[in-house]
């Protein structure tokens, strides 16, 4: 499947509002620390929102809420695997991507049979601690190579900068937090990716 190659990834639906209507096209809610009234909510507010936009909504880790709120597409990291209920999601028609550290976590990736991959992360990240050291862009060849044609996305410590290398290692689509929620102008730095992501569009 063809992604948009900028993915912003918030924490929230108020972001979606203030971002997705300058034109973002992928977005994943993110949120950690909510009650499930309180992820509900976000949901129904990032689907209304996306929608009116026509932007893509992926919703982490909440495959169960997703179903419930008629989502069409999730992203599970191997542990949301492993507790997940594939065939449900699956009937569903739901979508799915899947996070990937290691040699070992990409076989358990492809054998979910999943929409996309994502390989992370390429640089270092301040938004979480992660066990795992930068993949550095070789890397992204390598994965590109195994899990073609599905869609490949890289995450962890991307900003404009990091665009081209990303995209000219092998790399669809490109996810991004801090770059943008921690920038002084947030709208600025998200036109600025859609413009620098637009020829991979
Ligand atoms: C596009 C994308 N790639 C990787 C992740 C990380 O997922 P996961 O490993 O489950 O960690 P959390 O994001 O849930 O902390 C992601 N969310 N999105
Ligand atoms: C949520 C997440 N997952 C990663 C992975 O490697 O699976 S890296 C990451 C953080 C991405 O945030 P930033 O763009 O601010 O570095
Ligand atoms: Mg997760």
């Amino acid at each position: 499947m063809k992604l948009d190659p900028f993915y912003l990834i918030v924490d929230s639906a108020a972001w979606i509002e203030r971002l997705v209507p300058l034109g973002v096209k992928l977005v994943q809610l993110r949120i950690k620390d909510q009650d499930e009234a309180g992820l509900r909510a976000e949901i129904r507010k990032a689907k209304v929102l996306c929608a009116r936009h026509r932007c893509q909504l992926i919703v982490n880790d909440h495959w169960r809420l997703a179903i419930e709120e008629c989502c069409d597409f999730v992203h599970l990291g191997q542990e949301d695997l492993q507790a997940a209920d594939l065939p449900r999601i699956r009937v569903a028609g739901i979508r799915l991507g899947l996070s990937t550290h290691d040699h070992a976590e990409l076989e358990t990736a492809l054998a979910a049979r999943p929409d996309y991959i994502a390989l992370g992360p390429i640089y270092p990240t301040i938004l979480k601690q992660m066990k795992w050291s930068p993949q550095g862009l070789e890397r992204i060849g390598e994965w590109k190579r195994r899990v073609a044609p599905i869609a490949l996305v890289a995450i962890g410590g991307l900003n404009p900068g990091r665009i081209e290398g990303v995209f000219g290692a092998g790399a669809d689509s490109a996810a991004v937090v801090t770059d943008i929620t921690l920038n002084a102008d947030p709208e600025a730095r998200t036109r600025e990716w859609i413009e620098r992501t637009e020829r991979w569009r």
